[in-house]
């Protein structure tokens, strides 16, 4: 059961999508106090910085390692259960049913927990398409939610765009972790299902995932900072 008292400041996760853990440990010192998650991704995981989460959760931050693990379930029940001792919060495995499984199995009793990514942010209708499902994006999302509900899984990875549908689903049982964040007027990139910080708020997600628009901006402090504020606001 998610806790309705999320601290505001712990709603935003910033993606440390950078290349290496040098890159990643100055980001982190110029962001200092105004962020207190983080999400360790393939970008920054394969470059080392698997050890940043024990680094970082021993300075009181919490961690999120973006994984995305999807293999049989064997091996993802065993590759959670070496991820639950490295300190992170949430890691990410596909939604598919015996990969979420497996995961929940490896998680055991570890205190980390377990989020199903449904649909990528960066696939619209077009995209799930091409890559030969006949489901829509908002129809597979809902299908995968409810698989994962039923799994034991603690939190689904969706755009804002899902979060209303998805709640209606799951509740307050899970946790919704959206990704897609993007402030107003900052670029897209390749992200297609998108929403600003404070209407994925007030569209009920309970962590905002931003990468790009801070790690890449000039100032990204002044960045999180508001972001931080629009959070606040939304929250009310
Ligand atoms: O559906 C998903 C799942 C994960 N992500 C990850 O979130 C960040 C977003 O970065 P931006 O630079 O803010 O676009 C990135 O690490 C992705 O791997 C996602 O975007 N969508």
């Amino acid at each position: 059961m998610i806790p309705a008292e999320i601290a505001p400041k712990d709603r935003l996760i910033v993606a440390l999508d950078l290349p290496s853990v040098d890159a990643a440990e100055a980001m982190i010192a110029r962001l200092g106090d105004s962020v207190t998650f983080y999400k360790i991704g393939y970008q920054l995981a394969y470059a080392g910085g698997l050890p940043l989460i024990g680094k970082l959760a021993d300075k009181g931050k919490k961690v999120f390692a973006d994984l995305k693990m999807h293999d049989i379930g064997n091996t993802v029940a065993r590759g959670t259960e070496s991820v639950a001792k490295l300190g992170a919060t949430f890691v990410t495995v596909h939604a598919y049913p015996q990969t979420m499984k497996g995961a929940v199995e490896g998680r055991g009793s570890a205190s980390l927990k377990i989020l199903a990514v449904t649909v990528l942010t960066s696939y619209n209708d077009d995209d799930l398409h091409a890559a030969g499902y006949r489901l829509s994006v908002s129809e597979l999302v809902e299908a995968r939610a409810q698989q994962a509900q039923v799994l034991g899984v603690d939190g689904l990875v969706s755009s804002p765009e899902e979060v209303g549908a998805l709640r209606k689903i799951v509740g307050h049982q899970m946790s919704l972790v959206t990704p897609g964040i993007r402030p107003a007027g900052s670029a897209t990139g390749d992200q297609k299902r998108i929403m600003t910080p404070g209407r994925a708020i007030v569209a009920g997600a309970d962590y905002l995932v931003v990468g790009r628009p801070v790690v890449e901006a000039t100032d990204p402090k002044a960045v999180a900072d508001a972001i931080q504020a629009e959070i606040a606001q939304a929250l009310g």
